[in-house]
């Protein structure tokens, strides 16, 4: 009987806290609807949940900005974020903002400590979920390793946001709402986003590992006007370019199935003025990527190149301009192996420092580095990337740094051809022919002149300027072009006629 009676006691205890349950969460969610955002309600809700967690616990996801330590941007964070901006700038009362793509625009996301409700189901009724963001401090002792790595950003607060929900709505949660969330997130981002050029900077900054420096990204937003419909250079090279750029925008699928980590490396190679600095702006204008613009001189060694590696993101062309300029990597293996008992390279990863480094001697970034941060194991962290090295003198450079598989495509930007001074006419005088056309044809045949140089010429210097006026400015400048090469002709066959006469 006594049994009985305690059975009884127990399912009705039972049944009155699921009814409180039930209650609370009908309170709790109605609350929500009417959105007190006020001080007193949000302490409220926060109470209200805390009360309904013991009937009903909530479980929590929460996402860092920062994955891997200071490592690795966690582009979930982003995401959620980007996801949240809507509903951060309709409830949430304090708030922080960041530029759009639309200059007019901000994108706003919560301060630390704000929080916000969203609806878990796509029918947007019944299940609600809330979003809270905040942030610990960076621990004490955070010089070294990669946590050091973070360019000032070490000092900062780490930011993380928490994701509440009721354990009944686990599997609504994880398998159907975050990945809406994220892929919603991706959308907003690809709407907002501006394209970013970076370079690397040094910071100074304590790391009890190995000193003082080291290297961090800082960025301005990219809105180079070069496109390749401005580009002149043959045709069907341009065509060929562009075809293979996006068949490698859209090869991860290819690229995955052949095991090849997801990046491709270009070299542009050709004289000053022909357009290689202009084909990478045009490049990520095609692509919508950003563009990290390595100046390897400031990196302070193989692991600081890494470093500036991992930070970059997918969607990227990492590029080092004047490659052969920025270290002596001109035969550096060969020389390397000679001086493999050299013990001063202490990083471990390659040969020593280039004793004529030019610019600056304190890096310490050596050949071995740079091949290992092409196709290293690490170059295959997060795919997506173009890499793509100048130079002046391709032949200068170590058959290693530029084999196929490194730099896969090697393009030669030469000077202007008759197509490309065509293309350069019509795009800045707007001119498709003109009795001058011809002269042009047979001086740009007999002397080099660069598509920087004709389009300086093509460009109007004042009102009085027109299409008649540039050309036959172009033909003058040719024909001078033409007159200082026959004469430097023949002062060189004067100078080996001396050299001849002095050798005997
Ligand atoms: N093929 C081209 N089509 C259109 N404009 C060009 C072309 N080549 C050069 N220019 C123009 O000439 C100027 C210089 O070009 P750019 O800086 O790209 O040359 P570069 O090859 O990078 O030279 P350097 O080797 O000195 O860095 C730019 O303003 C660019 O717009
Ligand atoms: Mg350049």
């Amino acid at each position: 009987m006594e049994a009985t009676s305690s059975v009884l006691n127990g399912l009705n205890s039972g049944v009155v806290l699921s009814l409180i349950a039930v209650l609370w969460t009908v309170v709790w969610q109605n609350l929500q609807r009417l959105q007190l955002q006020t001080l007193v309600g949000r302490h409220m809700n926060r109470h209200a949940r805390r009360l309904a967690a013991l009937v009903d616990p909530y479980l929590s996801v929460t996402i860092h900005e920062y994955e891997g330590g200071r490592m690795k941007r966690n582009e979930a964070f982003e995401e959620v974020k980007a996801y949240l901006s809507a509903s951060c700038a309709r409830d949430v009362r304090h708030l922080r903002a960041e530029g759009a793509k639309d200059a007019d625009k901000l994108v706003l996301s919560m301060v630390d400590g704000e929080e916000v409700a969203d609806a878990a189901s796509d029918d947007g009724g019944g299940v609600t979920v809330w979003w809270w963001a905040a942030s610990t401090p960076p621990p004490r002792n955070d010089g070294g390793g990669y946590y050091g790595w973070g360019g000032g950003r070490e000092q900062e607060n780490r930011r993380y946001y928490r994701l509440f929900f009721l354990d009944r709505h686990r599997d609504l949660v994880i398998n159907t709402y975050l990945p809406r969330v994220r892929r919603q997130g991706r959308a907003v981002m690809v709407q907002n986003r501006q394209r970013k050029l970076f370079t690397n900077i040094s910071t100074h900054q304590w790391s009890d590992v190995d000193g003082l420096v080291r290297s961090a990204w800082s960025h301005v937003v990219f809105e180079h006007p070069k496109t390749f419909d401005t580009l002149a250079m043959d045709p069907a090279k341009k065509k060929e370019i562009m075809d293979d750029l996006t068949m490698f925008k859209n090869g991860k699928e290819y690229y995955a199935r052949v095991g090849k980590a997801w990046k491709r490396g270009y070299l542009l190679h050709g004289p000053p003025g022909t357009g290689k600095s202009a084909m990478i702006a045009a490049m990520a204008n095609y692509l919508d990527y950003d563009i990290y613009d390595i100046e390897l001189t400031s990196v302070h060694s193989n692991t600081d190149l890494r470093k500036l590696f991992i930070e970059t993101t997918s969607k990227s062309i990492i590029v080092i301009e004047d490659i052969d300029c920025s270290l002596d990597l001109t035969g550096a293996r060969k020389k390397k192996k000679e001086a493999a008992d050299d013990d001063s390279n202490k990083d471990g990863a390659g040969g020593p420092p280039k004793p004529d480094m030019k610019k600056d001697t304190s890096s310490k970034v050596t050949l071995s580095g740079l091949l290992n941060f092409i196709d290293g194991l690490w170059s295959a962290c997060g795919g997506e990337r173009l890499i793509v090295f100048t130079t002046n003198h391709v032949e200068k450079l170590d058959p290693a740094l530029i084999r196929r598989g490194r730099m896969d495509k090697h393009i030669e930007m030469s000077y202007c051809c008759f197509e490309a001074f065509k293309f350069l006419a019509k795009t800045y005088l707007e001119v498709d022919s003109h009795h001058l056309f011809p002269a042009v044809e047979e001086l740009l045949s007999e002397v080099d002149m660069t598509p920087a140089d004709v389009a300086e010429n093509l460009t109007p210097k004042s009102l009085d300027d027109n299409a008649d006026t540039c050309l036959a400015g172009l033909v003058k400048e040719l024909e001078k072009a033409k007159e200082d090469k026959a004469n430097g002709r023949n002062d060189q066959d004067e100078d080996d006629d001396a050299q001849v006469a002095e050798d005997k």
